[in-house]
């Protein structure tokens, strides 16, 4: 098994990768804690593998994407520890087929450099990666596999959190689509705004990129709330909410066999 780690702002995921299914057979989500003790990862994966009839021999190879600074060395130490295998942090001068074409190539996420890796190999030429995580991005790369450039904006959840924690009178509202999109009353309001302005935003920006860069785009939503925006259908040729993990694990195998040669 291959075992890819995505830490995002707001949540891990540990996927493990069965090459005999072809899948990820398994995916444990914990949330992201920059205080995070390892005593209790620790225990969480073992729980988890225990219930799940995972045993850490069997993970051959570990791959991870850290957007998370503070969480990278102490996750490391912990997977060499309790794994014992292989592991490969994704990082951008990692062997890849993607290329940073940007002003500073070192700032780029490297859950945006697993997705581009991912998309351009799956889905092959030039595509826009819509990832809907705590920061809603948009990524773009060309047929040439270059990463053009990036888009960054408060991710739904995120400008949820936001309204709540700046205003005296907004309450917390749920992710939850309204049935129009002129608010009845305050949480009809936020949500109608959220998720009606969100789609707007969505495909304001596609519209956006295609007029810099007129190109045969396939666009990719990936993301824990790229099903969410249900009016966007249309916008995607696909929803895979499995690619940042198979991008990390596709640089991390890369790399492996690489620096074995
Ligand atoms: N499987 C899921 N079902 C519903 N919501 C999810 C799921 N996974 C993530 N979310 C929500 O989506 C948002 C973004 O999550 P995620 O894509 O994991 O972000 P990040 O990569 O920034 O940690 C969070 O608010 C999270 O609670
Ligand atoms: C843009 C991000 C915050 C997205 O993180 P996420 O929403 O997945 O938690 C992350 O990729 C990041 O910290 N990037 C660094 C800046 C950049 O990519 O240019
Ligand atoms: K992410």
């Amino acid at each position: 098994m291959f075992l890819s780690i995505d830490v995002g702002n707001s949540n891990m995921v540990f996927g493990f990768y069965d090459p005999e299914q072809d899948r990820w057979t398994h995916q444990l989500r914990l949330p992201t804690r920059g205080d995070m003790v390892l005593t209790w990862l620790e225990k969480n994966i073992r729980l988890y593998m225990l219930e799940n009839d995972l045993k850490a021999s069997q993970v051959k190879a570990v791959g991870i994407s850290c957007v998370v600074p503070v969480i990278t060395k102490p996750l490391i130490k912990f997977v060499e520890a309790f794994f014992d295998k292989p592991v490969h942090l994704v990082h951008v001068k990692s062997q890849s087929q993607i290329r940073v074409n940007t002003k500073n190539p070192t700032e780029i996420g490297t859950d945006l450099l697993a997705n581009a890796e991912a998309a351009f190999q799956i889905y092959q030429g030039p595509c826009i990666i819509v990832d809907f995580g705590t920061a809603l991005t948009f990524s773009v790369i060309n047929k040439k596999g270059e990463l053009l450039g990036v888009n960054i904006v408060p991710g739904l959840e995120t400008a949820i959190k936001s309204l709540f924690m700046h205003t005296a009178k907004l309450p917390e509202v749920k992710l939850e689509l309204p049935s129009s999109a002129i608010g009845k009353d305050t949480v009809h309001a936020i949500q109608a705004g959220i998720l009606y302005g969100f789609a707007g935003l969505v495909r304001g920006m596609l519209s956006s990129i295609r007029a810099e860069i007129p190109l045969e785009f396939k666009v990719i939503a990936t993301g824990g709330l790229s099903a969410i925006l249900t009016q966007l259908k249309e916008e995607f040729d696909v929803i895979d909410k499995e690619l940042t993990l198979n991008g990390i694990k596709l640089i991390a195998e890369k790399n492996f066999k690489n620096n074995k040669a």
